[in-house]
């Protein structure tokens, strides 16, 4: 037994989270949680709160790296830190994000990249967009990959977007953001981010693909599960946080300078926060 064996008796005993659990889970009504990590140590502490999915998001360009985007981060930073969130993972689903660069040129490309992330320990792997996106998550499904989407407030197109804005807003752009969720969901992809959207539109998209596991952040409470920054859940984030973000370690009611809670217990509020519908509330989070 490792030291990392002191941990609670719940999370010593859950059975791994596969596939067919967390579509379970959907089917049931309950909330799937899902949270970034990007090292053993934390992979282990989010894993032991009862976090259903690992997300290994090219988010640490910004809060590991220090960057302000995500553009700078690359296969190999990917690889490196999914081989340490696996060590650290005990039941949790661990997906790694395909960085900017690694998949947008083919299909063939993409599978290569995701082959490397696999490697590294993830059991699905997430891409950006859609268009000419849908037939490369087709091409990753049928080779035996799952596949995480992930469209609305795509950072790899931080640029061409003009900005970290809410996407389909009016109803041309949510009528393209319905299309290319239904494409997805046609093409295989078992989950898809919804980002920065308005939670009318999330819950729509939601409602239409229930076998597609629909997960949002900043997206209403309306989606199937939630995700949310690490680093953003701990209150630690440097700089401007997103609209969508609660501090977890804060209790609720208690003045901005009381003791906060235990890193354990903040990501422990999440899970229950996300499980009992509290988080996220529309009036604070909601577009
Ligand atoms: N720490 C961190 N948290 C994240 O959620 C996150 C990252 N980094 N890096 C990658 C992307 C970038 N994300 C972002 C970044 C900025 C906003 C933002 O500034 N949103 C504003 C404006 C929304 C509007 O158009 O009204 C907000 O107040 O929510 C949102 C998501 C989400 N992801
Ligand atoms: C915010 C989530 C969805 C993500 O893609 C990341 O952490 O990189
Ligand atoms: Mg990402």
């Amino acid at each position: 037994m490792s030291v990392h064996s002191a941990s609670t008796p719940a999370a010593a005993t859950r059975a791994s989270v596969s596939l067919p659990r967390l579509r379970d889970m959907v089917a049931r009504g309950e909330k799937v949680t899902m949270l970034t990590a990007y090292d053993a140590t934390f992979a282990r502490i989010i894993d032991d709160a009862g976090v259903d999915v690992l997300l290994v998001g090219d988010s640490l360009g910004n809060v590991i790296q220090g960057e302000t985007s995500t553009l700078p981060v690359t296969l190999e930073h990917m690889a490196y830190h999914t081989q340490c969130v696996r060590q650290g993972r005990r039941s949790a689903w661990l997906v790694a994000d395909m960085p900017f660069g690694s998949y947008e040129a083919s299909p063939q490309q993409a599978l290569a990249s995701a082959v490397a992330l696999m490697r590294a320990g993830a059991q699905m792997v997430k891409l950006e967009g859609a268009g000419p996106m849908v037939e490369t998550v087709r091409f990753l499904v049928e080779r035996g990959i799952p596949v995480c989407a992930h469209i609305g407030l795509t950072p790899q197109r931080v640029h061409a977007l003009g900005g970290f804005r809410v996407q389909g807003r009016d109803d041309a752009a949510a009528a393209i953001l319905k299309a290319e969720a239904a494409a997805l969901a046609e093409a295989g992809a078992d989950m898809i981010v919804l980002e920065l959207v308005p939670s009318a539109l999330a819950r729509d998209i939601t409602l239409a693909h229930p076998r597609m596991i629909t997960i949002g952040i900043g997206a209403g409470a309306g989606t199937a599960g939630q995700v949310l920054v690490m680093h953003d859940l701990l209150g630690i984030t440097s700089g401007k946080r997103p609209r969508f973000v609660r501090d977890f370690t804060r209790v609720a009611g208690t003045e901005a300078d009381a003791p906060g809670l235990s890193i354990a217990q903040a990501v422990q509020a999440y899970v229950a926060a996300v499980k009992d519908g509290s988080f996220p509330d529309e009036t604070q989070h909601g577009y």
